[in-house]
This record gives structure tokens, sequence and C-alpha cells, in this order.
């Protein structure tokens, strides 16, 4: 029997649901919406296209959205600069730099001058540092959504064998910490990996984050395993199209046949990106004007 679909963009529409309705008594609270920055360097279609989607979902989540788009030629000072004034605006609760950016500009520097208590993308180092050591702060937004799919299906994970394939401090290395927290035996297997099929074939749990369009396979796959699947690669167009499809690390069709849940690619981690981050600028609102939001509330 074909393992059950997991609907990250359902489960993703009711998170920004209670975003929502938590941020408009926010709203009353606070006297002010709750605020998100996201700034964009460069003209990449793509990340155009997603940045625009960012503040439509910030705006239907009853936040207030302030978009900056700069040409790319902005040098790392201009935007050091705005980062600064991001800081400084007790409008703005959270901050987001769209990733990648161009070569000329460091994004190590450009992290590291977010004021952490902004940082929705838990991309600073006091925040990792803070997730490692177990302490309150920002957690990436595509783990996080990761782990809250994977407790609404299996509840508690302890003991449970979790894979993530994938190393990145984006997504790989947190959600390996978050899993572990969750009391999982924890594996993070990578490109050097020995046997990397075996390794994986060991799981309840699989989070493929390698950027490798299906190169998780069926046989891999333990069955019955919940498999979450974080990428999104776009395949070379088919003849007379103009846009190839988008497929995740994960070869879906043969590997659902395996897994007990799977995530679909597109309608699986990618739409809870979005969500979390709005919980995230959330609860960075309600950090920032003092107001308590119960643990758990979200
Ligand atoms: N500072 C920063 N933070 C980020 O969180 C960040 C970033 N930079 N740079 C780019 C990546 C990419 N990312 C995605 C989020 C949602 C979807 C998403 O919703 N995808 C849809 C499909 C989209 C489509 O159809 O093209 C889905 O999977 O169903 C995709 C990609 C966040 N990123």
């Amino acid at each position: 029997m074909a393992g059950t679909i997991i609907d990250g963009k359902a489960f993703a529409a009711q998170l920004r649901e209670k975003v929502g309705t938590l941020a408009a008594a926010f709203e009353e609270k606070a006297g002010r919406k709750a605020g998100l920055a996201v700034v964009l360097v460069g003209e990449d279609p793509a990340s155009q296209v997603y940045v625009g989607s960012k503040g439509k979902a910030t705006i239907a989540a009853n936040m207030a959205s302030f978009e900056h788009r700069l040409p790319d030629s902005t040098s790392e000072g201009e935007l050091l600069s705005l980062v600064e004034r991001l800081n400084a605006d007790p409008a703005v609760d959270g901050i987001l730099v769209q990733l990648p950016l161009p070569d000329h500009i460091d994004e190590q520097a450009v992290i590291a001058a977010i004021d952490p208590d902004k940082d929705v993308d838990g991309f600073h180092v006091t925040n990792a540092g803070r997730l490692a050591v177990g302490q309150s702060g920002f957690v990436p937004c595509t783990p996080l959504g990761c782990m809250m799919l994977l407790t609404d299906r299996l509840g508690d994970l302890s003991g449970l064998d979790a894979v993530v394939i994938g190393r990145s401090n984006i997504v790989g290395k947190p959600m390996a910490q978050l899993l572990l927290d969750a009391n999982a035996t924890v594996t993070i297997a990578h490109s050097r990996t020995k046997d990397l099929a075996d390794v994986v074939r060991r799981a309840d749990i699989v989070v493929a984050a390698v950027g490798r369009a299906e190169m998780v396979r069926a046989d891999w796959i333990k069955p019955g395993a919940t498999v979450i699947d974080v990428g999104i690669n776009r395949l070379a167009p088919e003849p007379g199209a103009s846009k190839g499809r988008l497929v995740g690390d994960v070869a879906f069709g043969e590997a659902r046949e395996v897994a007990g849940a799977i995530t679909p690619v597109p309608g699986g981690v990618g739409p809870m990106t979005i969500a979390v981050l709005l919980r995230n600028t959330l609860v960075a609102a309600h950090r920032n004007a003092g107001i308590d939001l119960p643990e758990g509330a979200i």
C-alpha cells in the first residue's frame, strides 16, 4: 500500500491562519502590527517572485511587510547600513536578507550584522549557538517546519532512528539538533558517507536535504518510514516546454510505495518555510514589545 502524502501546503495554510489570528491580537495589545523586513539584492527572477510571495503572506497574516529591493551593484557597506537601520527601527520585528547574495558581498558579515533578536531566519551565530546549547532563540524556518510535520504525524519521536542527509548550516545541522532534542537517535549523512543507501535504510525518519534531484531511491527506504523531502530541484524542460518540473531529493513516485508517509515537492516542506517565517516574526514581535505569548501557543 502506498504511503500517506503529508500535505505541507494545507498544514502551512493552517499555521498561517493561526499566526494571523494571534497577529491581530498582538496589534490590539501593542497598538502596532508585527513587522517583517525582507531585503533582496539583485534581479534574480526566482528570488523576485519568492520575495513577492513572502510579502503577500505577511500582509495576509495581519503583519506589516517592508520590502527593500536593491540593485545588484549595491555595496556590502550599503547593505550593512540598511541592516543597521532595520535593527534600530521599532516597527521592524524580523529581518530577512534573501540568500544567496551577489559574490561581492560577504554573506556571513551581513548575517552577523542582523540583531539576533530580529533574526527570524535563525541564521545568526548567536541563534545557532542558542540552538546548540538548548537556549530559546530563533530556529531556521525550514527545519522547524519539518519538525512540525514530523511531530504532527508521529507524536513522540523518542528512540526513533533519524537520518538527515545533508549538513548545511541552514537545514542539515539545525535539523539534526532538533531531532536530537526530541530524543531521536540521529545520524547526519552527506556526500562522503560510505554506503549511504545502507545508512538511510536503517531510518524510521529520513530528512533529505542534499540538493540532488531524486537521489534517494525506493530501495533506500525502510518500509513504513516517514520521509521529509527538503530538496527543490528544477529538472531540464521536456522538449517543447519552457520550464522543467520541480522535483525533490527523493524519487517521490517509487519512494511513496515503500514509505509510511512522505512529503511531496512542491506542496510539502516549501510552504512550511514561509509559514514558519511568519510564526518566528510573531514570536519576535511579542518579545520586542514585552508581550507574553504563551509557550506552545504556536
Ligand atoms: N534568507 C533566506 N531565507 C530563506 O528562507 C530562503 C532564502 N534566504 N533564500 C531562498 C530559499 C528558498 N526558500 C523557499 C521557501 C519556500 C518555497 C516554496 O514555498 N516552494 C513551493 C513551490 C514554489 C514553486 O512552485 O516554485 C513548494 O515547495 O511547494 C521555496 C523555497 C527559502 N529560502
